[in-house]
C-alpha cells in the first residue's frame, strides 16, 4: 500500500453518474495519477490517498485508490487554490485571492460557521454568502458520509449509491435497518446488508433481518423460474440462510402479509407464499387472458372457401389439425397452437395470418427473442419484432413496473393497434413478459400463441405456456404430424424421438445427426475444438461464430466456464494485436465471442453505416443476445460489443459483469435461439440437469447439423431421464379458479 498526500492539480476524466475519476495529484514528491472512485473530489482540493501502484500498458504508473480523504485546506496557499480552483460555484481566482486577503487562515471557519460575513469581501452579496456556505457545507456532508459508509466496508461505488438513496438519513438507517438497503438500492442484495448489519452490530435475530432474509429467499426462488415457494420450502431455506429455527419465521411470514409484501394462499391443501407483486401479476394475467377469451362469430363457408383459396395459391393442403387450428384462431380470442419441430407451426401461421389479412384486419407479430423474430420475418413475410419492440418499451427508470426499472408504453392506457396478435416461441414468455404483453393488447382482438411446450421453460419465472395449457380453459390445438420427415431430417425425426423417450440409432450414418464417440472429458474437449474450428463450418456453409457449443452446466471440465477459457485460446488466442480486459468472469478480448447475461434495459444501442454514422438508435440489451467485442478502448475503458443486427452497445468497464463469453452456452441459454450446427458435448452431470427436456431444447436448436460429442450410453440416459425440475407456477390453477368463478356468476 502507497499512502501519498497532495492536491488535486487536474481532474484528466470523470464518469459522473458513478464518480469514477483519473485525476493529477500534485505531490511533494512530484506529480502522480491517480485512478478510482472519487466522486465529490475537486481539482484544487488537498488530498490524502491510499492504493496500488500498478503499471498500465498505456498511460504508465498509475495509483489505484482503495481509500481516500480530503482535507480542509490548513495554509492560505492551499485555501486559496482550492477556493480559486472552480470547486465553489460562483467563486474563480479572483474573488478567491479577495476572500483569503481578508480572511487568511480563519477563511474555512468563516465560511463554515459565520458565512453571512463572506458579504464582507467587495463583490459578494448576502444572498450569494449564503449560496457559498450552502455549497461548502453540502460538500462536506457528502465527504463525511462517504468516511462513514467506508467504515463498514462499503465500497465507494455502492456508498455514492447509497448517499445518493438517503442522504443524511444513511446514519440512522445504517444503524437501525440496513436490511431497508436491500429494497431500495439496486446493487444491494440481503448478503451485502447483512454484512453490514454485522459491522454495526445488528443482532442474527433481528426482526429486520428475519423479514429481510425471507423475502430475500423467495427473490432467489424467482431468479430460479418459480412464481411462488411452497411455505415449507421458503421456511426451510430461510432457515438455513439465516441460521435461525423455521418456529422463529412463521410469525414475520404474517407480518410481512400484513405489510402487503407477502401474499399466503393455499394449493392442494398446503400453504405457498407469494411475493405480493408476483402474486397480482400472476392473477392479473389469469384474468386479462380468461377476458380476451370470448367467441367470434364465423361464417363457415367462407372460412373453407378462403382457406382453399389460400392453400391453392400456397400450393399446399393444410391437415386436419391445421385447419382446426385456422378455425380456432378465427373463432376464438385466445389461441394456442403448439407441436414439436417441423410440425407445421409457420405453416399455419402463415395460413392464419394470410386469412386475417384478407379479412383486412391489423396485425401484430411478436416472438419473445430477436433471433426468432427475424426468423418469423423471413418465414412469413410479414414483419417481427420482439415482444419488446412491439410493446415500445422504455428503459428508463420511473414509472416501475417491476423494479428493474422496465416501463413498456404500450399498455392498458395506450394499447397496441392491432386486432390479431400472434406470439411465436412462447415457451420463451415468462409471467412478466406475459403480464405487459396482455396489458397492451386490447379488448376484442385475438390472441394467437404458437410453440413448443415441450422445450425448457422460459428462463423468466413462470411455465405461462404449459399452465394455459393444463389448465384446460383455452382452446389448444396439438400439431403432431411431422411435415418435415420426408426430408429426411434426422434431426426432427430423433427430436420427436427423444420426445417420446426412444432410443436412438446411434450407428445409423446420419447427414445432420452426428455421434462422435469420445469416452474421455480431454478427447470430447479436443473433438469439440476440432469440429467447431474444421470440420462443420464448411459442411454448414457457416461461419466459425455460427457454430453453437452447447453443455447442460456451467460448473466442470465440460462446464461452460471451462469451455469457453479453452475455446477463446483456440478460436481467439491473444495476440498484440488485440486488446484485453480482465472482467469478473475472466479475459475479455477483442474478437471474443459474447452473451449478454441478465435484461439491461438502459443500455443504450445503435447501428452505424459503415461510414460509421448512426442510422438506427434505441436502449435494451437482453439476457441471451450474442455478439462479439468489437473493440476494447483501454482510455475511455469501454468495451464495444456488436450484437446481432449490427446494434453496438458501448458497455463500461464496472459494466463488464453483464458480459460472458460465448463460445460455450448452457442449453438453458439457447432458448428460441436456433444456429446452423450445434456441438453438444455429453459425458456426466448432474441428474436434475441430464433430463429429456434439456436434451431434447439442445437438438431442436440446430437447423443443418447436430453432434454430440461423448459417450452414447450418457446421451441415452438423458432421453430416459423424464424428470424434470419443479417450477413453482400458480397460473394454471389461477385460471382455473377464474373459469370456476364465472361459472358460479353465470349460475347466479
Ligand atoms: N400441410 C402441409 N403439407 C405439406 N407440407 C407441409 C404442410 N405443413 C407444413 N409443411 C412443410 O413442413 C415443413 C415444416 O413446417 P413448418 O416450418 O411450418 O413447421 P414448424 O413447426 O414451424 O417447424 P420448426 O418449428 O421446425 O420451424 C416445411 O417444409 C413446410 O413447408
Amino acid at each position: 500500500m502507497a499512502v501519498l498526500t497532495g492536491y488535486v492539480e487536474h481532474i484528466i476524466y470523470r464518469n459522473e453518474e458513478n464518480g469514477y475519476t483519473v485525476l493529477e495529484l500534485a505531490a511533494d514528491s512530484g506529480s502522480f495519477t491517480l485512478v478510482g472512485t472519487m466522486p465529490m473530489v475537486s481539482e484544487g482540493e488537498p488530498l490524502e490517498a491510499e492504493g496500488e501502484f500498478t503499471t498500465h500498458a498505456v498511460y504508465g504508473e498509475q495509483l489505484i485508490v482503495s481509500r481516500y480523504e480530503v482535507t480542509a485546506p490548513q495554509d492560505v496557499v492551499s485555501i486559496e487554490r482550492y477556493l480559486g480552483s472552480g470547486a465553489v460555484k460562483g467563486i474563480g481566482p479572483s474573488l478567491a485571492a479577495r476572500i483569503v486577503k481578508k480572511f487568511k487562515r480563519d477563511t474555512m471557519r468563516i465560511i463554515d460557521e459565520e458565512p453571512e460575513r463572506l458579504a464582507e469581501v467587495r463583490g459578494i452579496s448576502e444572498n450569494g454568502a449564503r449560496q457559498i456556505a450552502a455549497q461548502v457545507a453540502e460538500k462536506r456532508d457528502l465527504r463525511q458520509a462517504m468516511l462513514f459508509l467506508q467504515q463498514y466496508g462499503i465500497s465507494l461505488n455502492l456508498a455514492v449509491k447509497i448517499y445518493e438513496a438517503y442522504g443524511p438519513q444513511i446514519y440512522t438507517i445504517l444503524q437501525s435497518n440496513p436490511y431497508k438497503m436491500a429494497d431500495d438500492i439496486p446493487g444491494v442484495g440481503f448478503r451485502v446488508a447483512d454484512e453490514i448489519a454485522k459491522k454495526a452490530g445488528i443482532h442474527s435475530d433481528s426482526d429486520f433481518r428475519i423479514r429481510s432474509g425471507i423475502y430475500y429467499t423467495l427473490m432467489r426462488g424467482v431468479q430460479a423460474g418459480h412464481v411462488y415457494l411452497p411455505q415449507e420450502v421458503l421456511l426451510r431455506n430461510a432457515s438455513k440462510l439465516l441460521g435461525v429455527p423455521q418456529e422463529a419465521m412463521e410469525k414475520h411470514i404474517m407480518d410481512l402479509v400484513l405489510d402487503k409484501r407477502l401474499v399466503v394462499k393455499e394449493r392442494d391443501g398446503e400453504p405457498i407464499v407469494y411475493a405480493a407483486t408476483y402474486y397480482y401479476m400472476e392473477l392479473n394475467t389469469a384474468k386479462m387472458l380468461t377476458d380476451l377469451d370470448v367467441a367470434y362469430p364465423m361464417d363457415t363457408k367462407q372460412m373453407e372457401d378462403w382457406l382453399r383459396r389460400i392453400e391453392a395459391e400456397e400450393k399446399l393442403e393444410l391437415d386436419v389439425r391445421q385447419r382446426e387450428a385456422v378455425a380456432e384462431a378465427i373463432g376464438r380470442g385466445v389461441t394456442v397452437i403448439t407441436g414439436g419441430p417441423g410440425t407445421g407451426k409457420t405453416t399455419t401461421i402463415n395460413t392464419i395470418l394470410r386469412y386475417f389479412e384478407m379479412e383486412g384486419l391489423q396485425i401484430e407479430l411478436a416472438a419473445p427473442t430477436g433471433r426468432a423474430a427475424k426468423r418469423m420475418t423471413e418465414a412469413t413475410g410479414y414483419e417481427a419484432r420482439t415482444i419488446h419492440r412491439m410493446l415500445e418499451f422504455m428503459g428508463t427508470p420511473g414509472e416501475e413496473e417491476h423494479g428493474d426499472g422496465v416501463h413498456f408504453e404500450r399498455n392498458e392506457n395506450h394499447p397496441l393497434d392491432a386486432d390479431v396478435v400472434v406470439i411465436d416461441e412462447m415457451s420463451m414468455v415468462d409471467i412478466y413478459l406475459m403480464y405487459a404483453l396482455l396489458k397492451a393488447v386490447p379488448v376484442g382482438a385475438r390472441l394467437i400463441l404458437v410453440g413448443d411446450a415441450n422445450q425448457l421453460p422460459s428462463v423468466g419465472p413462470g411455465n405461462v405456456l404449459r399452465d394455459i395449457i393444463s389448465s384446460g380453459q383455452f382452446h389448444v390445438v396439438k400439431l403432431t404430424h411431422i411435415f418435415r420427415q420426408s426430408e429426411a431430417s434426422d434431426i426432427v425425426m430423433n427430436a420427436h424421438r427423444i420426445h417420446s423417450g426412444e432410443s436412438i440409432d446411434y450407428g445409423k450414418k446420419s447427414k445432420d445427426f452426428l455421434f462422435v464417440r469420445r469416452q474421455d472429458a480431454n478427447s470430447i474437449i479436443n473433438a469439440t475444438i476440432t469440429l467447431v474450428k474444421e470440420k462443420l463450418p464448411p459442411y454448414v456453409h457457416a461461419k466459425i461464430f455460427d457454430v453453437q457449443v452447447m453443455t447442460p452446466m456451467r460448473k466442470g471440465v465440460l462446464g461452460v466456464e471451462n469451455l469457453n477459457k479453452i475455446l477463446q485460446e483456440y478460436l481467439n488466442p491473444p495476440s498484440d494485436k488485440k486488446k484485453e480486459h480482465t472482467s469478473p468472469h475472466g479475459i475479455l478480448r477483442e474478437g471474443d465471442k459474447v452473451m449478454q447475461i441478465r435484461n439491461n434495459y438502459q443500455a443504450e444501442w445503435e447501428i452505424v453505416n459503415r461510414y460509421g454514422i448512426p442510422k438506427e438508435k434505441g436502449t435494451g440489451v437482453f439476457n441471451g443476445d450474442m455478439g462479439f467485442v468489437k473493440e476494447l478502448n483501454l482510455f475511455s475503458e469501454e468495451i464495444l460489443v456488436e450484437f446481432d443486427e449490427g446494434k453496438q452497445v458501448r458497455y463500461p468497464f464496472r459494466q463488464a459483469d453483464e458480459l460472458e463469453l460465448a463460445y460455450a452456452i448452457t442449453v438453458h441459454k439457447s432458448q428460441g435461439s436456433e444456429y446452423p450446427a450445434v456441438v453438444i458435448p455429453v459425458l456426466t452431470g448432474p441428474r436434475m440437469l441430464m433430463n429429456r427436456n434439456l436434451i431434447y431444447t439442445a437438438v431442436t436448436r440446430a437447423r443443418k447439423c447436430v453432434c454430440i460429442v461423448g459417450v452414447p450410453e450418457a446421451f441415452q440416459a438423458m432421453v430416459d431421464n423424464a424428470e424434470e425440475q419443479k417450477r413453482y407456477s400458480g397460473l394454471n390453477a389461477c385460471l382455473e379458479e377464474m373459469a370456476q368463478w364465472k361459472e358460479n356468476m353465470e349460475n347466479l
